[in-house]
């Protein structure tokens, strides 16, 4: 993404290897923009392509509640309660449709379940940095575009991605700040049954998905990758444990909700600060609806960045209460 081009723009060159871009006379939620010429994914895109890159990131008001990571081998149980999850809660949590080579199953919908795609086509996107992480699952290529995961976010859903284990360790290395949970079976005679039992492999598919189980089941207890680890014995009750684990990781990082998303203010230009505190001054709205004319920009604790967003920012209105004293409310 790439922010319009306009006249006015306030730049400041911060010490991470990014220019802050304040657009003049947009809307607070989208005036806030990262030219990155120096981070990790610029430096590593330039190695990759062989030329000078630089990378546009938009700026996102508060952190975005954190995506979680489920993983597991095939059969185990994984889309199953994540089903549950999504009927139980539709304004929650949201799915990221991830990219498939394979062809899809019987009732298996394109956009719906996976992106059914050619692989030529998919590697071409991968190779344009489009996914945040992919890999060859039992012959085929699967992966998770940033595109994906970001829908779901801007939608103000919590993003939930079913991915397997080899995703999992690159989603662990990227920048997204997610929560990693394991599934087990209660035994690989179990696994077996429910793999048979779903019938959407051919045999020689089943043995494969078989033999990759065991050693996925090994990756997956290595330490430091997952966070949590879940015994799909009984299903209600492992349901019962997900929801728990996840509510309880909710309350641990308080959603923090941005009030800024009607908030018509029109940046007119920065001054910065020390410290990585930046005021914003603004001008009217136009609406007649009053709102403060100063606001103070806080950017010590970025997270992401190009290729997808920044997050973390955090907004507050300064109000000049009488000569030197303001007063400042987080937004
Ligand atoms: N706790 C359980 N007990 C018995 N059967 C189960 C349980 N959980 C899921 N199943 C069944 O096991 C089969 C496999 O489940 P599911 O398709 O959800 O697995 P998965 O981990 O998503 O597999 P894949 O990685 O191949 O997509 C399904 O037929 C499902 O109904
Ligand atoms: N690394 C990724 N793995 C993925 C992704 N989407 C699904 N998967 C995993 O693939 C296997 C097989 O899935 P199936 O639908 O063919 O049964 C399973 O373990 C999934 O978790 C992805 O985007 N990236």
């Amino acid at each position: 993404m790439k922010p319009v081009q306009l006249k006015g723009h306030s730049t400041l060159l911060l010490n991470n290897g990014r220019i802050l871009i304040v657009k003049k006379d947009y809307p607070l939620d989208d005036c806030i923009w990262f030219l990155e010429v120096d981070t990790p994914f610029v430096k590593e895109q330039k190695k990759l392509l062989g030329t000078e890159v630089v990378a546009w990131s938009k700026g996102v008001i508060g952190s975005a509640p954190k995506p979680i990571v489920i993983s597991g081998p095939s059969g185990v149980g994984k889309g199953t309660l994540i089903n549950k999850l999504m009927k139980e809660f539709p304004s929650k949590y949201g799915f990221s449709v991830s990219h498939t080579t394979r062809a899809p199953r019987e009732k298996e919908l394109d956009g719906v379940h996976y992106h059914f795609t050619e692989r030529s086509l998919m590697e071409k996107d991968i190779r344009d940095g489009k996914f945040l992480e992919f890999a060859s699952v039992h012959g085929n290529l699967y992966g998770t575009s940033i595109e994906a995961v970001e829908a779901v976010t801007d939608s103000g859903k919590r993003c939930i991605l079913d991915i397997d284990v080899q995703g999992a360790r690159s989603v662990r290395a990227s920048s997204l700040d997610a929560i990693f949970i394991f599934i087990c079976p209660p035994s690989f005679e179990e696994l077996e049954e429910r793999l048979r039992a779903r019938a959407t492999e051919t045999e020689e598919q089943v043995q494969k998905r078989l033999r990759n189980a065991r050693a996925e089941l090994d990756e997956g207890r290595s330490p430091g990758l997952f966070d949590h680890i879940l015994v799909n014995d009984d299903l209600e009750t492992c349901y019962e444990t997900l929801k728990k684990l996840l509510a309880s990781d909710e309350n641990a990082n308080t959603l923090n909700q941005p009030t800024t998303k009607n908030l018509k203010v029109h940046v007119s230009h920065m001054e910065s600060r020390a410290d990585q505190k930046i005021l914003l001054h603004c001008g009217t709205n136009g609406t007649g609806v009053k709102v403060p004319s100063l606001f103070m920009l806080d950017i010590s604790s970025l997270k992401g960045g190009a290729p997808g967003r920044t997050r973390g920012l955090n907004v507050y209105t300064v109000e000049s209460l009488r000569d030197g004293v303001n007063r400042i409310k987080q937004l």
